[in-house]
């Protein structure tokens, strides 16, 4: 033991656990009984709350300790914690504190668990803890766990039916190792559950937003390019009709940018600072499928998360959401959707009370919904509402005058991105243009990228490119017995060059293996595309 100190103020005590072997100090009253030992954390807290100085009386005589709170039990049992200055320490806590002996009796508890759990200390002080929970004045007793385990114990607890608390309960032995006290520290951790769970949300719905968003940027100006006459008055209807609340339904095969126009939609809308999130409606089974677009109440079903999920509903919020490939979208889910567009409300699965869905719908699909109307496999008051105004995107090889610009424009957007400097032979360019493109802009898209990065040369000739069909518009087989004999010679010439040129891979190769001149052959080929394209 070390010789007794004085102080008049605790803030002078505090520096003492900076010593490493300084590990509790034992407090004496002014005539020199031991009447508690403090740890570095309630010293910390009375000098905090200010509570301690000039509480103490003249003169606060203390002596340090070794490293272990080592309790003189004796000293505390014969004064009692209720002493000053140990009440006023306990009083000056934020925390609630709950002392019992190792019978489980209550010693003491201190006026921050009063306020916490409304637990006045008269009615508690001297009473079993047994005797409390019976009472119901608490549900579980962590002192009695403690005096039974003879270790430390955490658990969280419900009072007044709402309010949560953090309960810690801590054995206090004396120098023999026998049990004399068990220490609870209480408290209210409400709050910050209820932020917790804020914050989970948050996390979720920035899961959500993350998972579900669109990865198309488009600007006011081009990298998109709007050229054929089809492109343009798509996009100028799709301008005038953004600002409105309208439904549309995007039709159009895949690939052909149906996506970017929902968003250029959307970008021109007022929900533009708002969320643009997607979900397609193939990608997944019926069940989750359900979940990821009205969410789900707490307990819904097994393995659903405690707290329930917020759907895309909830999480495009003021936003716009996208629903690819609306014709896949299972036929029960076409009811619960069809309240959404008209009544702007719905029903979480497993839930019991209808939740307000502010967003703006946008459809798309690949399927001719009319036909699916048809056949039964769409509702038709889904099909009418959805689409009040109509957007078709024609395929590519529709709009053939888009092929050259867009590949002009991905070489250059993929030269930046890959630091090369490509650049097209035009013969290429020539073969590409009579390409059907069943993938559309993004197989455009895809091949450029290959062509650039896989190319061993600064210009990428026919030879550099894979076997890229020709169009489908030609028949496979010559067209004996349809129009003149000009004709279908003309027919056959033409089915002879193209394999000619699918085969050899260059004008040039084809033109010398079919023994014609390579002008003549070039010319052949506009002529037949140009007619193709009137
Ligand atoms: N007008 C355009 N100019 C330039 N790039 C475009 C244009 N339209 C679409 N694209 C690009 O083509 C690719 C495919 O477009 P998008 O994803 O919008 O097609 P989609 O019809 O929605 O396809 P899917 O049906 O498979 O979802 C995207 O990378 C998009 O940026």
């Amino acid at each position: 033991m070390r010789h007794i100190r004085e102080t008049q103020s605790m803030a002078e005590v505090r520096p003492l656990f900076e010593q490493q072997d300084v590990g509790a100090v034992e407090v004496f009253d002014d005539v020199g009984q031991a009447i508690g030992v403090l740890t570095q954390t309630d010293v910390d807290a009375a000098v905090r709350e200010a509570r301690l100085e000039n509480q103490v009386g003249e003169c606060l005589r203390y002596r340090v300790t070794g490293d272990s709170p080592s309790l003189d039990i004796a000293d505390v049992s014969s004064h009692g914690f209720d002493h000053e200055p140990l009440r006023s320490v306990l009083n000056a806590l934020h925390d609630g504190v709950y002392i019992t002996d190792a019978r489980g009796i209550t010693v003491t508890v201190n006026t921050a668990y009063e306020r916490l759990t409304g637990i006045r200390r008269d009615d508690v002080v001297g009473r079993h803890m047994a005797d409390l929970v019976k009472a119901g004045y608490i549900s579980k007793s962590v002192s009695l766990e403690v005096i039974r385990e003879r270790r430390p114990i955490t658990l969280v607890q419900s009072i007044r039916d709402h309010d949560k608390i953090l309960v810690s309960g801590m054995p206090l032995l004396d120098n023999e190792g026998a049990l004399r006290y068990v220490i609870t520290s209480v408290r209210d951790v409400t709050e910050l559950l209820r932020a917790k769970h804020a914050q989970e949300q948050l996390a979720q719905i920035r899961r959500m937003r993350e998972a579900y968003d669109v990865d198309v940027r488009i600007d006011d100006q081009p990298p998109w390019l709007i050229v054929s006459p089809q492109s343009r008055a798509c996009y100028a209807l799709a301008r005038r009709i953004a600002p409105t609340q309208v439904k549309v339904l995007i039709q159009g095969e895949t690939g052909t940018g149906k996506t970017l126009l929902a968003r250029y939609i959307h970008q021109h809308s007022e929900r533009a600072e708002g969320p643009f999130l997607e979900l397609n409606c193939t990608a997944m089974p019926e069940g989750l499928l359900e979940a990821e677009l009205f969410g789900y109440s707490p307990g819904a079903f097994t393995g659903a998360a405690p707290r329930g999920k917020q759907g895309l509903l909830d999480v495009a919020h003021g936003g716009t959401l996208l629903l690819d490939e609306i014709g896949d979208l299972p036929l029960a889910l076409q009811a619960k959707l069809l309240k959404v567009v008209e009544e702007n409300r719905f029903l979480p699965v497993g839930g019991t009370e209808f939740r307000h869905a502010n967003i703006r719908l946008i459809c798309a699909t690949h399927r001719d919904l009319q036909q699916q109307v048809h056949l039964g496999q769409f509702r038709e008051d889904l099909y009418y509402r959805l689409s009040v105004v109509p957007l078709t995107l024609p395929p590519l090889r529709e709009r053939r005058e888009e092929i050259i610009p867009l590949l002009n424009h991905y070489l250059e957007h993929f030269n930046q991105r890959h630091h090369q400097d490509r650049c097209w032979h035009p013969e290429s360019l020539e073969l590409l243009a009579g390409h059907d493109w069943p993938g559309n802009i993004r197989e455009l898209i895809n091949l450029t990228e290959r062509l650039v990065v896989s190319a061993t040369e600064q210009e990428i000739t026919p030879h550099g490119l894979p076997h890229v069909p020709a169009s489908r518009e030609r028949p496979d087989s010559p067209a004996i017995g349809g129009g003149s004999l000009r004709e279908q010679v003309t027919e056959l010439e033409r089915q002879l060059i193209e394999t000619a040129l699918a085969t050899h891979g260059t004008t040039r190769a084809a033109a010398a293996a079919l023994g014609i001149d390579q002008s003549t052959l070039v010319k052949k080929t506009r002529r037949w595309r140009c007619s193709r394209s009137a």
